[in-house]
C-alpha cells in the first residue's frame, strides 16, 4: 500500500489537544492508518509540517460554490431583494460553462484555505461534480429545486432533475461525490412538491438538505398559512430527520430546536451571510446545549464574500457572544469543532478528525507568522486569528492538493482567468 506521512509538526487531536505528533496515510484507500510521535511513522512519500499544525481539513457544509463569479455583484441588501432584483434575474443567463469556471474557482479557494470536504446546492451540477472529481476535493452535490415563478410542469422537470442527479452521482469521482436532494426552501417549494418528492428521496436513501428558517419573512407566511413553525411544517412532510441538515436555522424557537435535536436534524451556521444579509443571529450555543449537530457553511460567495472557513469560524465565535451578550458563549473549542467534526457528521462524511481510521482529509497551518505569535493556545488561534493564506498544505482522501502554497491539480491563474472572463460574460448577457 502507497502510504505518505505527514511529519514534523504538531496534531490536533479529536479531542481538541495539540500533540506534537506524525500522521501516516494510505494514499490509495484514502485513509489515515496512524497518529504516532514522532519519528515512529515511515511512509514511501513525506510531506513537512515543521512549524505547522496539522489540522482535520475543514468543512463547508453549506454553499453555492459557482456563486464566485457574483462575488461583489449585489452586496448591501436583504435576502428577498437581493435574490429578486440582482441575483436571480443573473442566474437565468448561467451556462454550464460559467457554472464549470466559477466553480473551479471556488473549489481552488476553498483548497487554498484548507477546507477538503463542502456541500453544494446549485445548478448544473454534472459540471461541479466534474470539477470536484478532476481537483480531488471532496463533496455532497445537490441540484436546487424551486417551484416559485415555474409552471407545473416545469417545476416537475426540476424536481425529476433533483432526483436523477442524485441518483446518477452518488459515488462519482472515486467515490468523493455523493449526493443529496435540494428542495431550495420551505417558502419557495410548494406543498405538493414536497408531498409528492420527500418519500422517493427517503425510501431511496437520499440525504435532504434545504434552507430553513433564514428571515422572518421566511417564518411568517408559514405559521400564517400553516398555524405552525416551519420546522413544524417541515417534519409534517418528512423533512427532518437523521440524514437531513438546514441552512442558517436562524429563527428556530425552542421547540424547535428541540425537534432538530429530536429528530437528529442537522444545523449548518451561517454566520457571515446571516450578518451580511441582515437575516438575524442564529442560536448557536442554544442549539449546541440542546443537542443539535450544528456544522458550519459560508453560503454563496455573493453572500459573503469569500469562501475561506477561518473567516467563518471567527465570525461563527464573535456573533454567538453578540447574540447572547455572553462572552462566554460560543468558544474557540466549539467553533473548531463544528467547523471539522460538526459539520462532517451533518454531511455523513468519516472526516473531521484526525484518527486512524478516518478519512486522510486534513490540512497544515503554518504557525510561524507574526499574527499567530505568540502561540499560548493553538485552538485559540485557529478560531481567532489564523487566516486561509496561512493554510500551506491541503491533503484530500490523501492525495496532497496544495504544497507550500501550490495547488498540485489546478492551475490557479487560468482558473482565476477563465471565471473573471465568464462573469464578465454573465453579467453583460443579464444587462444586469
Ligand atoms: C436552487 S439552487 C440554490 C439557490 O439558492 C440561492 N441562494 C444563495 N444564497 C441563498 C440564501 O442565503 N438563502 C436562500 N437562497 C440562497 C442561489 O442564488 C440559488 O438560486
Ligand atoms: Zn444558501
Amino acid at each position: 500500500m502507497p502510504t505518505l506521512t505527514i511529519g514534523g509538526g504538531q496534531v490536533l487531536t479529536p479531542e481538541m489537544a495539540v500533540e506534537t505528533a506524525d500522521v501516516l496515510v494510505d494514499t490509495e484507500a484514502g485513509e489515515i492508518l496512524a497518529v504516532e510521535e514522532p519519528g515512529e511513522l515511515d511512509g514511501d512519500e513525506y510531506l513537512d509540517a515543521s512549524g505547522g499544525l496539522v489540522i482535520p481539513g475543514l468543512v463547508n457544509a453549506h454553499t453555492h460554490v459557482a456563486m464566485t463569479l457574483f462575488r461583489g455583484h449585489a452586496d448591501d441588501k436583504a435576502l428577498d431583494a437581493w435574490l429578486q432584483e440582482d441575483i436571480w434575474p443573473v442566474e437565468a443567463e448561467l451556462t454550464a460553462e460559467d457554472v464549470r469556471a466559477g466553480t473551479r474557482l471556488g473549489i481552488a479557494e476553498m483548497i487554498r484555505t484548507g477546507t477538503t470536504a463542502f456541500a453544494d446546492m446549485y445548478f448544473f451540477m454534472e459540471e461541479v461534480a466534474d470539477v470536484v472529481a478532476e481537483s480531488g476535493l471532496r463533496a455532497m452535490l445537490g441540484s436546487g429545486c424551486i417551484t416559485v415563478g415555474k409552471d407545473e410542469g416545469e417545476a416537475h422537470e426540476d424536481f425529476e432533475r433533483g432526483l436523477a442527479f442524485a441518483r446518477e452521482y452518488d459515488g462519482y469521482g472515486d467515490g468523493r461525490v455523493q449526493t443529496m436532494f435540494n428542495p431550495h426552501s420551505l417558502t419557495t417549494v410548494g406543498e405538493s412538491f414536497y408531498e409528492e418528492y420527500i418519500p422517493i428521496a427517503r425510501e431511496e436513501g437520499i440525504p435532504v438538505h434545504v434552507h430553513a428558517n433564514e428571515t422572518t419573512n421566511e417564518v411568517e407566511p408559514i405559521v400564517e398559512d400553516h398555524d405552525k413553525r416551519p420546522l413544524a411544517y417541515a417534519d409534517d412532510l418528512g423533512v427532518l430527520g437523521e440524514d437531513s441538515f438546514i441552512a442558517h436555522g436562524v429563527h428556530v424557537d425552542d421547540r424547535e430546536q428541540a425537534l432538530l435535536a429530536d429528530t437528529g436534524t442537522a444545523v449548518i451556521h451561517c454566520p457571515a451571510s446571516n450578518m451580511k444579509l441582515a437575516s438575524g443571529m442564529a442560536p448557536v450555543q442554544s442549539l449546541l446545549d440542546a443537542g443539535v449537530t450544528v456544522g458550519l457553511g459560508t453560503d454563496g460567495a455573493a453572500s459573503n464574500n469569500d469562501l475561506d472557513m477561518f473567516d467563518e469560524m471567527r465570525d461563527a465565535a464573535m456573533v454567538g457572544k453578540l447574540a447572547t451578550m455572553d462572552a462566554s458563549a460560543v468558544p474557540a473549542e466549539a467553533v473548531v469543532e463544528i467547523a471539522t467534526q460538526g459539520s462532517a457528521d451533518a454531511l455523513g462524511f468519516e472526516s473531521g478528525r484526525i484518527e486512524a481510521g478516518a478519512n486522510a482529509d486534513l490540512a497544515v497551518v503554518d504557525l510561524e507568522a507574526e499574527h499567530l505569535t505568540p502561540a499560548h493556545d493553538l485552538v485559540s488561534h485557529l478560531t481567532y486569528a489564523v487566516k486561509g493564506s496561512d493554510v500551506c498544505h491541503t491533503v484530500c482522501d490523501g492525495q496532497v492538493l496544495m504544497e507550500d502554497r501550490e495547488l498540485q491539480t489546478m492551475d490557479l491563474d487560468a482558473v482565476t482567468q477563465a471565471a473573471s472572463d465568464h462573469a464578465e460574460a454573465l453579467i453583460e448577457r443579464a444587462d444586469a
